[in-house]
């Protein structure tokens, strides 16, 4: 099959005819496990505040968006500059913060596993005072339809529409970034991020309207992935891919740079369960089962079906610099 561009999935299907939009779900993580969603209800009025918040957030000067920085947090929350952070060993050209749920620190012992480390707080920039609000504001609206998005999953499945709930019903793991990326020359490199799969379940993006630079693999090319107007760009990680044995697929996508003189702003949104909960594998119908690939197996990543598990090896990798200053003891 040949693929020009992304599926469009419409939510607001789900009142009207449900049998339809869950197969649309179904398909489009499938065959590509990226798509459009529309009539998801979040209108421009909130995704305008949210951009303007980030816009307002990379205008501050450098000494203040050094006071938020990533490299004094344990938890891998807050800035992070130019040239701190990399994909598959190379820098990504990209400046960003890094706000994710806030819950107290588990006492777990002196056995906890390392992964209770990531939590804790964030680094919440002061200087901005409706910041907070607007940042936990999308995070409650992202959390609410990546739920939706999960239990529409499970039926379209052939599971109880709860299959997934407990996994995210205490603790669940979100993040949220706000994403700058500037323009470069043409000739330069054009990693804005390089080449990944996301390491949780969904990722809900929100791409400033006009900008293009997402490209997500098909059939080994890339496919140009522009924002659609008032559309969410959906894409499952790693994690969903284990639960359904590779029948829902983690997709290879990347982020290209900018033309020079113009920038581009994003904010991925990745809902997650909570760190120490173990996806649950759906029990798929013979029929979906003949059409499951098993999980895609890549020895330089090996999936674990704990999400703080890939979680902690994924931040440990984009951020040595956090890694080496914070958690030394666990890099080999
Ligand atoms: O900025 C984007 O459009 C995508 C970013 C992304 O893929 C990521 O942060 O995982
Ligand atoms: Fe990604």
């Amino acid at each position: 099959m040949t693929l020009t561009e992304l599926p469009i999935v419409d939510l607001s299907l789900v009142d009207t005819d449900p049998v339809a939009f869950r197969h649309a779900l179904r398909s489009a993580t499938h065959e590509v496990g990226f798509f459009y969603l529309v009539g998801h209800g979040i209108d421009r009025a909130v995704r305008d505040r949210l951009l303007d918040t980030a816009r307002d957030f990379f205008a501050m000067a450098d000494t203040e968006k050094f006071s938020v920085e990533m490299l004094a947090s344990p938890q891998f929350r807050g800035y992070t500059r130019f040239g701190g952070e990399y994909t598959q060993g190379a820098v990504d050209w990209r400046e960003q913060i890094d706000l994710g749920a806030e819950y107290p620190p588990l006492d777990a012992g002196e056995d906890a596993p390392a992964f209770l480390r990531l939590d804790g707080p964030n680094l919440w920039p002061l200087q901005l005072p409706e910041f907070r609000e607007v940042i936990t504001d999308w995070q409650q609206r992202c959390s609410a339809l990546g739920m939706t998005l999960m239990r529409q999953w499970a039926l379209s499945l052939g599971s109880p529409e709860d299959v997934f709930d407990a996994a995210f019903a205490d603790r669940p793991s979100t993040l949220l970034k706000l994403v700058r990326y500037p323009g470069r020359e043409e000739a330069a490199d054009r990693q804005g991020v390089g080449a990944h799969k996301d390491p949780g379940v969904l990722t809900l993006l929100l791409v400033e309207p006009g900008k293009g630079g997402l490209q997500v693999e098909y059939d080994g090319t890339w496919i140009d992935a522009p924002p659609v107007e008032d559309a969410f760009v959906v894409n499952i990680g790693e994690l969903m891919e284990y639960a359904t044995d590779g029948y829902l697929k983690a997709t290879m996508h990347r982020v290209q740079s900018p033309p020079a003189g113009t920038e581009r702003l994003s904010v991925p949104f990745f809902f997650n369960p909570a760190l120490s909960s173990t996806m649950p594998k759906i029990a798929l119908p013979p029929e979906l089962a003949a059409h499951a690939p098993g999980v895609t197996d890549d020895p330089d990543n090996p999936i674990s079906g704990t999400f703080g598990e890939n979680m902690l090896k994924a931040r440990l990798r984009a951020h040595p610099d956090v890694a080496a200053r914070h958690h030394a003891d666990l890099l080999d």
